[in-house]
């Protein structure tokens, strides 16, 4: 595990536009720009009073279809071709600018194995993304991501998760293989209501647009939660005074943070 929080924003983490989705027949949103409030606020540097610092993803799926990969591809920019099992899980914090703001992303990477599957479920609550991952070559493992997808939303509340659809291992089929199987898993996506992504993390293929994506949707959504939770919260008085009537939401995602480190 790896606390990278000290470390500064490097330049190839900067966020200044909605990057693009990867197939219009399966995404969360269409649109190639920031929410026009959200851009709003983050010129104004008002975001700070947000609280907003933080969204945990949690990756779930078979044993070996390369969840680990994936996610130390984008984070380390390494890909072992060696397999060794997750035990329970793991996590990368994974830091970005977005819109000028600061902006975490807690990335939970999950055991596929049955026997640590107990484990690992204590860990899918607090979800804001969901990313659910099979082997493009091994179609049983497509099958049962609903059911991982099932199990994840089970610990969260109802229309608070963004779910995503991935297909690994881009680079072990044809480009012919990988459109029909991208057309079975084009329905599965929409079923689940989730932005389908191919990827690779042998060659890299897609996995930092695919991230970039992540992280700007998670951002989005947080930004407009915060957004409406201050309209209820903060009065205003006179030509712009903004009086904050609760205490600072940061604070507690903080605590809520360091607890599950302590968990971890
Ligand atoms: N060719 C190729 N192999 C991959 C790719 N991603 C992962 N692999 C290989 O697939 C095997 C399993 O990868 P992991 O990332 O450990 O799989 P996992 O889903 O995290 O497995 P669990 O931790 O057991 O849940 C490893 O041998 C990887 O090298 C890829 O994009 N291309």
């Amino acid at each position: 595990m790896q606390n990278q929080q000290l470390s500064p924003v490097p330049r190839d983490r900067l966020i200044c536009q909605m990057p693009k989705y990867y197939t219009a027949e399966s995404c969360l949103q269409y649109k190639t720009h920031f929410d026009a409030q959200v851009k709003s606020v983050c010129q104004q540097r008002h975001a700070g009073n947000f609280g907003l610092k933080m969204s945990k993803v949690v990756m779930v799926g078979d044993l070996y279809v390369g969840k680990t990969s994936l996610i130390n591809r984008f984070c380390k920019n390494v890909f072992d071709r060696d397999y060794k099992a997750t035990i329970g899980v793991d996590f990368e914090i994974e830091r970005f600018e977005i819109l000028g703001m600061p902006f975490n992303l807690q990335i939970w990477d999950t055991a596929g194995q049955e026997k640590f599957k107990c484990i690992a479920s204590a860990y899918y609550r607090g979800a804001q993304v969901i990313i659910t991952a099979f082997d493009l070559g091994d179609i049983q493992t497509m099958e049962h991501t609903k059911r991982w997808l099932q199990d994840a939303l089970k610990e969260n509340e109802p229309d608070t998760c963004s779910v995503f659809l991935v297909g690994t291992k881009k680079d072990t089929l044809s480009e012919a293989e990988c459109e029909r199987t991208e057309r079975d898993a084009l329905k599965f996506a929409v079923e689940m209501k989730a932005e389908y992504w191919s990827v690779s993390a042998k060659t890299g293929e897609n996995v930092k647009d695919f991230f970039f994506r992540v992280a700007a949707l998670a951002f989005e959504q947080s930004m407009k939660k915060e957004l409406e939770k201050s309209k209820l919260s903060t009065a205003q008085i006179g030509a712009g005074n903004l009086i904050q009537l609760e205490g600072n939401p940061g604070e507690k995602k903080e605590n809520d943070l360091q607890h599950n480190m302590n968990c971890c």
